[in-house]
């Protein structure tokens, strides 16, 4: 496929010395071509994603096929053999297999590993805009002896999706990993997607998700971020109700399979579907998210809810309607300050937890067991199923503590007061430091109050107007059981001490590398080149964003810090 856009030749780098390997691939044309060693975990996880995708799809094929034989077939006859997913193997190519496009591809690695490590594969489209990354990509395929499998395509991804959207030519999976920002290329890759689909997506752009440029990420995403703690699972959230309302424009829905928050980046995993009548629920799905100011309490406001009507004629009958609202005072309950407003953000699971459950007993076996990250993989999904589905966002003891100026509460006695007094809690694979539950904030400051009388906060600090003062002036309600380990307090990812977060980040971890970051076919601008160099050991600098500190804190609580180019 092959759009020539481009008049000028650019001047092709030809073999570096160099060769990169990563798992079955080999990289031995880079030159100024983009290429990130750290993003390897986001490439196996890939890999391990699309191939349970395509086992599911054989299963659906192959049940649909069963359906159809039942009620065409005579009941005397013997239903023919319908195939399963142990006849696929990686590096074949089948009739019935996978499209795959890989709308920016840079050195052609992924779309590398996706040929030789992904069972039932029909193509895969390596597309980038630059020439250089283009003849890269035909070298390095070519070296690999994938040809059958990957297509090479010089355009821009755009026009790669949109000339893709008729019916014959759509994608079965498109994946979209960008320098920043995914929100350009998601029109095109929900139109070119067969139904049912799969989408990945990675965005790097983190300071805009994560609030701290609220008026860009409005722009960008169509929703207004918070600082919070839970930046992270709020920043996965915009990107969903992001896509969510892409999709629904083409009477399309999605189905989030599993979204992950790692290192500088958060990537997404799901499918598309069509069902107008599908797109009805999204309204329920999204919600509006009050902040206090003072306190940092957040509460969410649906956009929409469901009630259940059955009728005699319609038992599955559903009405939509609008809740009252707000769903917060106009100074907050607990301390009497103001609230921010951001949103709306996806409100619904972000995981499916039955194809995770597939998914982390595919990493288990060989193939996938044998990939570099699996331990990590292993450890994040693990944590993943652990995870509260249905409590959106999360708090961190370091920060509630931090607006009471109290002594940090242990993770594992705070969980036990909230499991005795009959909440149910968890963390997010988003944060080391993260307390999902259902228990109302009124419960976890009551909580406080509590852990207060033994470990009391100097009185010096109970200044009129603040929020410890307000919340600490109220009588705490209940004695909670700190002491007491509950059973669950310590979930068993973290009993087993599975591999959750990235350890000991490379010199050059981040979205930039030591090779010079390209945009396009132009480089990154010098000034962020050098200061990618001084930030490189201490965080995550971003390719054409000022980038935030992603650090777990330790201690008192600390704000995101921006990291802005000199
Ligand atoms: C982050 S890199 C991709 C990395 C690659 N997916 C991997 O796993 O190694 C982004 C690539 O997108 C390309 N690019 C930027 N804008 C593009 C566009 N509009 N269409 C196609 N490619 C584009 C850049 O040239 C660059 O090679
Ligand atoms: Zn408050």
């Amino acid at each position: 496929m092959e759009v020539d856009h481009e008049k000028q030749e650019a001047p092709f780098l030809g073999f570096s010395e160099n060769i990169i390997r990563e798992r079955s691939a080999e990289i031995v044309s880079g030159g100024n071509v983009f290429y990130n060693p750290v993003q390897e975990f986001n490439r196996d996880l890939s890999i391990a994603v699309i191939n349970v995708y395509f086992q599911r799809l054989v299963k659906e094929r192959h049940e649909r096929a069963l359906k159809k034989q039942h009620t065409q077939q005579q009941p005397t006859e013997t239903p023919p053999p319908v195939e399963s997913q142990a006849t696929y193997v990686a590096g074949t190519q089948y009739e019935d297999g996978l499209r795959i496009l890989e709308a920016l591809s840079a050195t052609g690695l992924r779309s590398i590993r996706y040929a030789k490590e992904i069972a039932g594969v029909h193509t895969i489209v390596a597309n980038d805009l630059s020439k250089q990354a283009v003849e890269s990509i035909k070298a390095n395929v070519q070296h690999n002896g994938v040809e059958h499998l990957v297509e090479t395509s010089h355009a821009d991804a755009m026009t790669v999706m949109y000339l893709s959207t008729p019916a014959a030519k759509r994608f079965d999976a498109v994946d979209l990993d960008p320098y920043g920002c995914p929100n350009r290329f998601l029109d095109g890759a929900i139109q070119c997607l067969v139904n049912g689909g799969l989408l990945l997506v990675t965005a790097t752009d983190m300071a805009v998700l994560a609030g701290n440029m609220p008026e860009a990420c409005f722009a960008k995403y169509g929703s207004v971020p918070l600082r919070m703690k839970c930046c992270h699972e709020m920043a996965l959230r915009i990107l969903l109700h992001c896509i969510e309302t892409h999709a629904n424009r083409y009477g399309k829905y999605v189905e989030p399979l599993l979204s992950i928050s790692a290192d500088f980046y958060v990537r997404i995993f799901l499918r598309v579907h069509v069902g107008q009548a599908q797109c009805k629920y999204s309204m329920s799905k999204q919600s509006m998210v009050y902040q206090c100011t003072g306190c940092e309490t957040h509460t969410l406001q649906p956009l929409g809810i469901i009630r259940h009507s059955p009728s005699p004629e319609n038992p599955q009958k559903v009405k939509f309607s609008i809740p009252t609202g707000p769903a917060v005072g106009s100074s907050c309950q607990h301390c009497g300050h103001k609230h921010h407003m951001g949103g709306p953000i996806w409100s619904a699971p972000i995981h499916n937890t039955d194809f995770v459950t597939d998914l982390l007993n595919a990493v288990r076996c060989e193939p996938l067991s044998a990939c570099t990250t699996q331990r990590r993989i292993v450890g994040m999904l693990s944590m993943v199923l652990e995870e509260l589905q249905d409590v959106p966002l999360y708090y961190t003891p370091d920060k509630l503590c931090c607006v009471l100026k109290l002594e940090i509460v242990p993770m594992l006695k705070l969980r036990s007061a909230l499991l005795h007094a009959g909440y149910r809690v968890s963390y997010s694979h988003a944060s080391k430091n993260s307390l999902k539950t259902d228990a109302p904030p009124a419960v976890l400051w009551d909580i406080l109050r509590c852990w207060n009388k033994r470990h009391p906060v100097r009185a010096e600090r109970m200044i009129e107007g603040t929020p410890l003062q307000a919340i600490l002036a109220k009588p705490c309600s209940a004695d909670y059981e700190f002491d007491k380990l509950h059973e669950a307090a310590n979930p068993s990812s973290r009993k087993q001490a599975l591999s959750r977060f990235q350890e000991n980040p490379t010199p050059h971890w981040g979205p930039g590398t030591r090779a010079t970051i390209m945009i396009g076919d132009n480089k990154m601008p010098k000034s962020y080149r050098n200061q990618n160099k001084k930030q490189r050991h201490k965080a995550a600098p971003e390719a054409s964003e000022v980038e935030l500190q992603l650090e777990e804190p330790t201690g008192a609580a600390k704000q995101p810090k921006l990291m802005s180019p000199a």
